[in-house]
């Protein structure tokens, strides 16, 4: 969130700092080519992407001689001749036929080129931001980036598909076909009426285009931050679904309505701008639309009467010229209407860019920095070879000092061992800064000073390090033998189902086994499980991947002290060391070592 800036206050609040960046400009152009070169990675990707500009090309020549018909039609008709008349209505039947087939080719490819750089770029993205755990770097790194989900999911979708439209054209045609016709019938106009013609239409069309390129730049930033506007409205209501029964105890959701409504003004208001400001993108557009007839007209009878006709005396031979030439007029001009015309899907374009490329940047700069950082528990100032000869699964911390990133001083000096088997508690008040251990031990904020050290056979998960958060997650769609397996899904056996069953016994869950009627059934466990039946799920999880040292925060927080006593012995008796954080004196008669934190 940008300093001074908070959602909820008077004016925009969450001002977007990017706004000012989309635009279309020489940045817009460098994103638009980094994102391409994600999506065009192999021969394959080009040559499928360059078939839309070669399919485009055989739509403009089908139309061109399509074009030239009507005015061999009328040579005909004039001069009465009927065998003449039938052989170009076949033809024109046959060129109707082909471009209709090219028409729907190019639709075809428009699609399925947009679908499939969605892909490649979804994947990217996605795959950047799913590694390395950067999916929380970035919520506390990279403020700025609003509603990453929005971006993969939609943003990335509403690009590519604007791209191709862009491009190809679906229906009213795009910039291919637009080029396409500027160039071809510029050298067609220019046979006809020499360099008058070309210039005259391009002169006229230049203008316009200009203005139009200028009136992009009044809507673009308007239209970035009605996505973010969208997204913030969006994820308020994701936030009050997930958490209806938080909010429904403490109140009526008044709060929540007001907050959502004033969302929805901003939205709404934000759609009314893009609206006037779309009046006079609109007016260039159809004005230039409707004038193209005009000057196509003007400079064809400024041809005929300067005499550039001379030559056809006959009346058929001249009505063919007329026809030729205003048609050719027609199609270099319908050029520039294209383009012109594409500036309304432009300015959306240009926002989807910028809002996809700063995730997509952001995500990048978060991969170098992680690659340069000293990882805490990469730290090999002791490291195994060194220090653990004898006992390979200990974890070391050494003096360690914890920084908030507010630069608070949360704790500091910080030393213990804590080896397989054996328990630590860290004993503090609320706030103090706990978690914010965990954090470090995790490698998810760094050390400000000292060092924790472990060996690489420590790593987390199964066999190694296991941490258990204060608050029970338990993810989406998944039975309750996979919430016990949880994060690692292993291959389906008898045993491993024996094993959980008597787990999920051991922990009190067997009369939510049998009300769900087995270890395989997905329901919405967060609504159906009581807050401490969903921390025994979790701490079953522990028991199930077999640590060797447990990292527990506050993970038996909603328990009895029998349930607790219970949990302990558990990993006790399977050898499993812990190291609790905490703030309640029960816990201390649980672990082999209290440190108390000041
Ligand atoms: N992202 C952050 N930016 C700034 N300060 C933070 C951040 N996260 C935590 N803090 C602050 O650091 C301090 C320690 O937080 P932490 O979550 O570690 O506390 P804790 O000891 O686990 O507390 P509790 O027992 O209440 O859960 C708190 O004052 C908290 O406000």
């Amino acid at each position: 969130m940008r300093e001074g800036g908070r959602f909820g206050e008077e004016g925009w609040g969450y001002e977007p700092e990017g706004v000012l960046l989309s635009r279309l400009n020489n940045a817009f152009f460098r994103n638009l080519w980094h994102l391409s070169t994600i999506a065009l990675r192999t021969w394959t990707d080009w040559l499928l992407f360059l078939s839309l500009p070669v399919l485009v090309a055989a739509y403009i020549a089908a139309g061109y001689y399509e074009m030239l018909v009507p005015g061999y039609l009328y040579t005909t008709l004039i001069e009465d001749d009927l065998q003449g008349f039938i052989h170009r209505c076949l033809q024109l039947l046959g060129l109707v036929i082909l471009i209709t087939v090219l028409k729907t080719l190019r639709s075809f490819t428009t699609s399925w080129l947009a679908n499939s750089w969605r892909i490649s770029i979804t994947n990217e993205i996605h795959g950047l931001y799913m590694s390395d755990l950067t999916f929380h770097t970035l919520r506390m790194e990279y403020a700025r980036i609003d509603n990453p989900d929005q971006r993969i999911v939609t943003d990335i979708k509403e690009l590519t598909s604007t791209f191709f439209t862009i491009l190809g054209g679906v229906g009213a045609g795009g910039a291919y076909e637009a080029f396409g016709n500027i160039l071809w019938y510029s050298v067609q106009v220019g046979q006809r009426c020499g360099w008058y013609g070309v210039v005259t239409g391009y002169v006229w069309s230049a203008v316009m285009a200009l203005i139009s390129v200028a009136f992009i730049n009044v809507v673009a930033p308007w239209v970035f931050r009605q996505e973010r506007l969208e997204a913030v409205f969006r994820f308020l209501h994701v936030t009050l679904r997930t958490r209806a029964e938080d909010i429904a105890f403490q109140g009526h959701g008044t709060h929540e309505y007001e907050t959502l409504d004033t969302s929805l003004v901003r939205c709404v208001d934000n759609t009314k701008q893009i609206i006037y400001r779309q009046i006079y993108l609109n007016v260039i557009q159809f004005w230039y639309g409707y004038m193209t007839t005009f000057v196509m007209y003007f400079s064809v009878g400024v041809a005929v009467f300067s005499g550039l006709a001379w030559e056809y005396t006959a009346e058929g031979e001249r009505a063919q010229w007329i026809a030729q030439t205003s048609g050719s007029f027609m199609f270099l001009l319908w050029g520039f209407t294209i383009l012109i015309q594409l500036s309304t899907q432009t300015s959306d374009f240009v926002a989807y860019v910028t809002r996809v490329s700063e995730l997509h940047d952001a995500l990048l700069d978060s991969k170098r920095r992680n690659g340069h950082d000293t990882h805490p528990n990469t730290n090999t100032a002791l490291n195994e070879s060194q220090m653990f000869i004898d006992n390979p699964q200990t974890l070391v911390v050494d003096k360690l000092q914890i920084t908030s990133p507010a630069a608070e001083v949360l704790m500091s000096g910080l030393s213990f061992t804590l080896a397989k088997g054996d328990s630590l508690l860290l004993l503090a008040s609320s706030g103090k800064g706990k978690s914010s251990l965990l954090r470090v031990l995790r490698g998810l904020w760094p050390a400000s000073q000292g060092s924790v050290s472990l060996p690489a056979k420590l790593s987390t998960g199964t066999g190694g390090l296991f941490f258990l958060p204060q608050r029970a997650y338990l993810a989406h769609e998944l039975t309750l033998k996979q919430h016990v397996m949880y994060p690692t899904m292993q291959a389906d056996d008898a045993a491993s189902d024996d094993t959980i069953r008597a787990l999920l016994c051991e922990f009190g869950l067997e009369r939510v086994l049998e009300r769900v009627g087995g270890l395989d059934v997905i329901a919405n466990w967060h609504t159906m499980l009581s807050v401490g039946e969903q921390q025994r799920l979790c701490l079953a999880r522990v028991v199930w991947h077999q640590p060797s040292i447990a990292i527990l925060d506050e993970a038996t927080s909603s328990l009895d002290a029998e349930w607790e006593k219970r949990v302990y012995q558990s990993f006790v008796k399977r050898n499993i060391g812990v190291l609790s954080v905490g703030h309640r004196e029960t816990l201390c008669a649980l672990h082999n070592r209290v440190i108390k934190l000041a």
